[in-house]
C-alpha cells in the first residue's frame, strides 16, 4: 500500500462546551492549527502519484476560505473538538477523494487527534 500525506495550516479560534466550569478550554482561546489528510492506494498512476500533490489545492481553497481566521462556534453545528474537526473534515473530503483514510487535527505541537477508518 502506498500512502501520502499534505498539511492544511489554518489559524482558528473556539471555546469548548460540557466542559467542567474550571476547565481551561471553556474560555475563548486560538490554536495555529495543522490538519494533515492522509490517501493510500495498492496502485500508482502512470505517473507514479497516489495523488497529484498539486490535485489537493482544493482542500487548501476550502480551509482558507472556510476555516482560518474564524471562530469555530460560530461556523460548525459541533463542539469544535480535534476529535470532532478530524472527523468533519473526512466526511467534507472523503467523497472527493476515495483514497482519503486518514485525518489528524493537531492544536500544539503536543497534540493530535486522529479519524481513520479501518
Ligand atoms: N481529547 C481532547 N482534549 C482536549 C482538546 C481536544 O480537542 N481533544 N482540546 C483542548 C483545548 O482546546 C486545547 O487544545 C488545550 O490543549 P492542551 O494540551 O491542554 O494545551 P496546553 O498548551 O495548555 O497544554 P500544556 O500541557 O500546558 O502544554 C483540551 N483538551
Ligand atoms: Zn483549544
Amino acid at each position: 500500500m502506498y500512502i501520502i500525506s499534505k498539511e492544511f495550516h489554518f489559524s482558528a479560534s473556539h471555546a469548548l462546551s460540557r466542559l467542567p466550569d474550571d476547565h481551561q478550554c471553556r474560555r475563548v482561546h486560538g490554536h495555529n492549527y495543522v490538519a494533515t489528510m492522509f490517501f493510500r492506494s495498492a496502485t500508482l498512476n502512470e505517473t507514479g502519484f497516489v495523488i497529484d500533490y498539486l490535485d489537493l489545492d482544493s482542500i487548501k481553497q476550502y480551509v482558507d476560505a472556510y476555516l482560518d481566521h474564524q471562530h469555530l462556534n460560530d461556523i460548525l453545528p459541533f463542539n469544535p473538538t480535534a476529535e470532532n474537526l478530524a472527523k468533519y473534515l473526512f466526511d467534507i473530503f472523503q467523497p472527493k477523494f476515495k483514497e482519503l483514510f486518514k485525518v489528524e487535527v493537531s492544536e500544539t505541537p503536543k497534540t493530535k487527534a486522529i479519524y481513520e477508518i479501518d
